[in-house]
């Protein structure tokens, strides 16, 4: 596993996206009646209808007892199905949130979502770009403002057409992977087998999101790593191991206690970083200019040259969009490979798509790739299965809400229980079973689409989605056609626990076996 996500221990409200707990916990005592299921209806033996206070509860002292003696602390996306199985599909949790875990519920909210969508409180990420003098970036910015800021972040971005200009420049990533590849197999006794697979799409990833938010190229594909890349991975754990300490911890204790410091220092390790590249674009855009030559680039010379964004803005915005591009893509693409080593079946369907869709030795597209339905299906059935960010949620601040026949005021915070939802039998029968097949347009039965939103919904969903998308495709494209992937034995089963995002709970390691040198033995 990448060494910064073995080494997080932090559980932040359960999801990356919310790095505080909203209110402090308190203990509640459950009410006569409140133990219904059955949203959806209004309360028949009240005049008035229900509301918060009718809802079941979970406690503090239930949550503490649940995380250490019950071990749910590294699967806390399991409690989610565990608490719906105990108090139905809505409940109010230890923290004060409204938690719902299924595909309807999850469609309510999400229909009612505020004009600026807001996740919950991010102040202590603000208190570092305070700090420092940064802007705020997509994550830690709200309001009006978060708006401004995705305005100009969805340009040349989210759109499929937009993602689609950087096929070649990831194609070139996954050529350099392949042969990295090639030389992980060769080091191994058996010739075939790649030892610490997330490890290595860890690197891809960062290799990847860099390449098309930089421009440049970072080695992260060569035999060492360079340097400054690594100080960068390890400033990224350190800021997360820490983040849940000092969420916890008072602020008079930052002067005394080691966390904060350290957390600032992980901070500034990652700025630190995509400044220096920021500043080199931007000292080569200036001789550009200086030379009167056409200014020609991608993402930052867009945000840098096009528009009306401050450089200490595109610090902020450019380091958040970094931070979220790497270890989402690279786990999915782990599970990924994991899924379909341990299911032939599906991984012979998908060979047989990408061997015919393509001819052998021309490297497919960035529109083959997204016309190709099975590929597309093994992607979207891996992250229902797994899904990156278990765990969301939503401040609905415009208005009071019914949500699942229960009232709700202004400001009521939600956690959307995305593994839940993705796990839920009704809309997945089967639902820990790999069936890539649930998603093809020819299938009877297609599942309701808000029982797996894994970037997210509406305005405020994941402005990576198709750059994500395109990278995972072309990458497992290109493997799948290479190599037989097949299961490691003496591996043992893989289970899941959740470290910021869902991650296997130990090192991957997969046979990649040459389909070339295959067939013609
Ligand atoms: C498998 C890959 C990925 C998954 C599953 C994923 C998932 C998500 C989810 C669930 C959200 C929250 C959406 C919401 O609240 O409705 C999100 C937000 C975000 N993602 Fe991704 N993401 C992925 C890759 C990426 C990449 C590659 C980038 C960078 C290019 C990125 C940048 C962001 C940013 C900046 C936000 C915050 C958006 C905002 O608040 O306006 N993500 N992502």
């Amino acid at each position: 596993m990448a060494a910064w996500l073995s080494q997080s221990v932090m559980w932040r409200n359960g999801s990356w996206l919310l790095q505080r707990p909203i209110a402090v916990a308190q203990v509640y005592s459950r009410r006569v009646g409140s133990d219904s299921s059955a949203p959806g209806h209004l309360y028949t033996f009240q005049d008035k209808p229900r509301t918060v206070e009718d809802l079941p509860r979970v406690s503090f002292l239930e949550l503490m007892y649940r995380l250490t003696f019950q071990g749910f602390l590294s699967r806390i996306h399991e409690l989610q199905i565990y608490e719906k199985q105990r108090h139905g599909p809505i409940y109010k949790d230890a923290l004060k949130s409204v938690c719902v875990t299924t595909p309807k519920l999850l469609e309510e909210i999400m229909r009612n979502d505020d004009k600026f969508p807001n996740r919950g409180d991010m102040s202590l990420w603000q208190e570092h770009r305070n700090l420092r003098g940064f802007g705020y970036g997509p994550f830690t910015e709200n309001g009006e403002n978060w708006y401004n800021v995705r305005t100009v972040l969805n340009k040349r971005m989210l759109h499929p057409k937009d993602s689609a200009q950087y096929g070649d420049t990831l194609n070139g990533v996954v050529t350099d992977f392949i042969k990295r590849m090639y030389y992980l197999r060769q080091c191994s006794p058996t010739g075939d087998l790649v030892t610490n697979m997330a490890n290595e799409l860890y690197h891809f990833s960062l290799e990847a999101i860099a390449s098309i938010l930089f421009e440049t190229r970072l080695g992260c594909l060569e035999k060492e790593i360079p340097a400054g890349t690594q100080d960068f991975i390890n400033s990224i754990s350190k800021m997360f191991s820490n983040n849940f300490v000092v969420m916890l911890l008072p602020k008079w204790s930052r002067g005394i206690l080691p966390y904060w410091g350290r957390y600032i220092e992980g901070w500034d390790g990652i700025f630190s970083f995509a400044t220096k590249l920021i500043d080199k674009k931007m000292e080569f855009i200036q001789q550009c200019l200086d030379n009167n030559e056409e200014v020609k680039g991608e993402y930052l010379t867009y945000l840098l040259s096009n528009t009306q964004m401050s450089t200490k803005d595109v610090y902020g915005n450019i380091t958040e969009l970094l931070l979220a591009g790497v270890d989402t893509t690279s786990n999915c693409l782990t599970w990924t490979l994991h899924l379909l080593s341990m299911d032939p079946k599906s991984q012979d369907r998908l060979y047989e798509e990408v061997s015919t869709f393509v001819p052998a030795d021309q490297i497919p597209s960035a529109a083959e790739v997204t016309r190709m339905p099975y590929l597309k299906a093994v992607i979207k059935e891996s992250l229902r299965m797994y899904p990156v960010v278990p765990m969301n949620g939503r401040v609905i601040a415009d208005k009071n809400v019914t949500i699942g026949g229960y009232q709700f005021s202004k400001n009521t915070h939600f956690t959307l229980g995305n593994y839940a939802i993705s796990h839920d039998e009704d809309t997945f029968p089967e639902s820990f079973t790999f069936k890539p097949e649930r998603w093809l347009r020819d299938c009877h039965d297609r599942p309701n689409a808000f029982g797996n939103l894994p970037f997210g919904f509406g305005v405020r969903g994941c402005v990576g989605r198709r750059i994500a998308e395109l990278e995972m495709y072309l990458v497992l494209f290109r493997l799948i056609r290479q190599f037989e992937v097949k299961p490691d034995p003496t591996m043992g089963e893989l289970k899941c626990i959740n470290r910021t995002v869902l991650i296997p709970d130990k090192p991957v390691s997969l046979h990649f076996v040459d389909r070339v040198s295959q067939n013609t033995a």
